[in-house]
């Protein structure tokens, strides 16, 4: 049998895998069986924990998305890997250093029970979020397929995001938009859709069409991506809380030249177990 928990950070929802006390090579056909919310067990992502390959990082991370493609970051994983290497007994420190496919995170387990996380420092040229433009800018208007020019705001936080302002979260057009911009042609490695409603400088409302997932309760990176971007704007403030469907978060970012800093809280919901004749079917 494979062994797997089943959490979540706000909603966005993982299968976490132990593949350092279980033997784990899983195809992207399986992933995306169980990641199936009706044929198979369900989730946004399904997160792998590794052992680290160099000795001054405690883990390895490995992220993938619902439609089976392998992902460098993921900030809701983050703190529900951080709270189950916590709770398995995997480590005993309190903040630990977390290799992912875009660098090394550390997050922290904070007597609250929320989780910090140093998410490293945003990438806005457009070639490291990679986004196809001239040079960079704070912003820029892309022909959107059946809409007009829309304005968006570009950035990397370890995965690639594109951000947009709209009136009223609850009346954007995410099902519709979301997905064209998702598979943008500027995007080569495809991207995460950010709908961000201001609230005020310090209070964001957020959607977030994720790729390879499409609309999640909430983004952990999606949270960075969009603060990162309002500041470079002008529109907000250094410490910013992000109110997304699935619940809050809080976002800082001290200095343009400082880590993105995310903290929320992260959930076990229950563990599971699937045969491995069941997976060898797919
Ligand atoms: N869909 C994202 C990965 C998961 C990110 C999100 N779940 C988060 O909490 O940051 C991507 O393709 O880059």
């Amino acid at each position: 049998m494979l062994k797997f928990s089943k959490m979540h950070g706000l909603g966005n929802d993982f299968i976490v895998i132990d593949a350092i006390q279980q033997n784990v090579q899983l195809s992207t056909e399986q992933i995306r069986f169980m990641a199936d919310r009706h044929f198979g067990i369900g989730c946004d992502q399904l997160l792998l924990v590794e052992k680290s390959t160099s000795a001054d990082v405690d883990f390895r991370y490995r992220i993938f998305n619902a439609d089976g493609g392998e992902v460098s970051q993921c900030g809701n994983g983050a703190r529900c890997f951080a709270r189950y290497v916590h709770d398995q007994g995997l480590t005993t420190k309190e903040t630990i250093a977390v290799e992912t496919a875009s660098g090394v995170i550390y997050p922290t387990i904070q007597a609250d029970g929320n989780v910090r996380v140093d998410m490293g420092k945003p990438a806005f040229a457009p070639e490291k979020v990679p986004f196809m433009a001239e040079s960079e800018a704070v912003t820029y208007l892309i022909d959107v397929q059946g809409y007009d020019k829309v304005e968006i705001a570009s950035v990397s936080m370890g995965n690639p995001h594109a951000v947009m302002l709209v009136d009223d979260v609850d009346t954007a057009v995410v099902e519709k938009i979301g997905p064209v911009m998702e598979s943008h042609e500027r995007f080569p490695e495809r991207v995460n859709v950010g709908f961000m409603q201001l609230v005020n400088s310090e209070t964001i409302r957020l959607r977030v069409f994720e790729r390879g997932s499409g609309e999640t309760t909430a983004c952990g990176t999606g949270a960075c991506a969009a603060v990162v971007t309002g500041i470079r704007r002008g529109l907000l403030a250094r410490d910013v809380t992000v109110s997304l469907p699935g619940g809050q978060l809080q976002i800082s970012w001290p200095d343009e030249n400082a880590s993105v800093w995310m903290t929320g809280p992260a959930e076990h919901v229950f563990d599971g177990e699937i045969a491995w004749s069941t997976l060898q079917q797919i």
